[in-house]
């Protein structure tokens, strides 16, 4: 059925990521992850051919699709012409505001999966089901002292707990990437650890991982262009000199987090 789509309208893929899922039983099995209601209003990322799209719109109140390539925009109101559930805004993900929306199901473009994660971060939602490349799926999921645990993991932890639900092969996919994928499963939620200020602390675990070889006094040293302290030098010599010696890389969320507090607090009264 799907592959019969991609006949009909031309479609190859390639560029902008295109590789579009055609195994009927994944598509099925990612919208059913999303247990959507009549009352959910579900954003889509990528809508393609509209095969995802297609499930969603059986059971959501509402689908937003953004779609950055006007052949498939034309494909997906060629699809489902007049449905009244389907708002598709034809624009690139990265440089659109996102509309609200309860929960995000989608095969996402893997060239921009950090900056799509990361926007979606900032927003505020109950649910997702997203496709990536299986080695961004395990980033999001590292734990601590494990070579895949990175500023991703960490940003990850704190928005959300989120696992690795489906694995799944390039043959269900055309044209198939070269690459295997997975979804993963976010589910929002506060963070479990105090942060004094939010923006700060971030900063500080960009800081700590952009140099992540590097002991976490030395790392954030050098990332104080992030961080803007004054009188960092002095800050972190007072830390305890057995978190300061660490790495980033070896460090729980919540130490980072205690790190970045305390930072804050001396940042404040010096
Ligand atoms: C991996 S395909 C998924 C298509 C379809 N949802 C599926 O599962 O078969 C990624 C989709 O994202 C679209 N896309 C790529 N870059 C985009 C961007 N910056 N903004 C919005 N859509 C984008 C592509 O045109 C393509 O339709």
């Amino acid at each position: 059925m799907v592959r019969k789509i991609l006949q009909k309208y031309g479609i190859r893929g390639g560029c902008h990521d295109q590789h579009f899922l055609i195994d009927e039983r994944i598509l099925d099995s990612i919208a059913e992850e999303a247990n959507i209601t009549e009352d959910d209003v579900v954003l889509e990322i990528g809508g393609g051919i509209g095969n995802l799209t297609e499930r969603l719109l059986e059971k959501a109140g509402k689908v937003i699709v953004i779609e950055l390539d006007p052949q498939l925009v034309d494909v997906l109101h060629d699809r489902f012409p007049d449905n009244e559930k389907l708002e598709v805004i034809h624009s690139d993900v990265l440089k659109v505001d996102l509309p609200k929306f309860d929960k995000v199901v989608a095969n996402l473009p893997y060239s921009i999966s950090s900056p799509i994660t990361f926007k979606l971060f900032e927003q505020d939602f109950e649910l997702g089901i997203l496709m990536y490349q299986y080695e961004f799926a395990q980033r999001m999921v590292a734990k601590a002292n494990t070579e895949d645990y990175s500023r991703l993991s960490v940003n990850t932890h704190y928005f959300a707990d989120a696992s690795i639900i489906m694995k799944i092969p390039p043959s269900a996919f055309s044209p198939p990437p070269e690459v295997w994928s997975a979804v993963v499963k976010v589910v929002p939620r506060p963070a479990p650890f105090h942060v004094d200020e939010p923006e700060f602390f971030l900063n500080l675990v960009t800081a700590g991982f952009l140099q992540r070889r590097k002991k976490l006094r030395n790392a954030i040293i050098k990332g104080n262009h992030l961080l803007k302290v004054p009188n960092i030098k002095q800050i972190v010599d007072e830390l305890p000199e057995e978190l300061m010696s660490k790495r980033a890389e070896n460090l729980e969320p919540q130490e980072l987090a205690d790190i970045a507090n305390h930072i804050c607090k001396m940042k404040n009264v010096t």
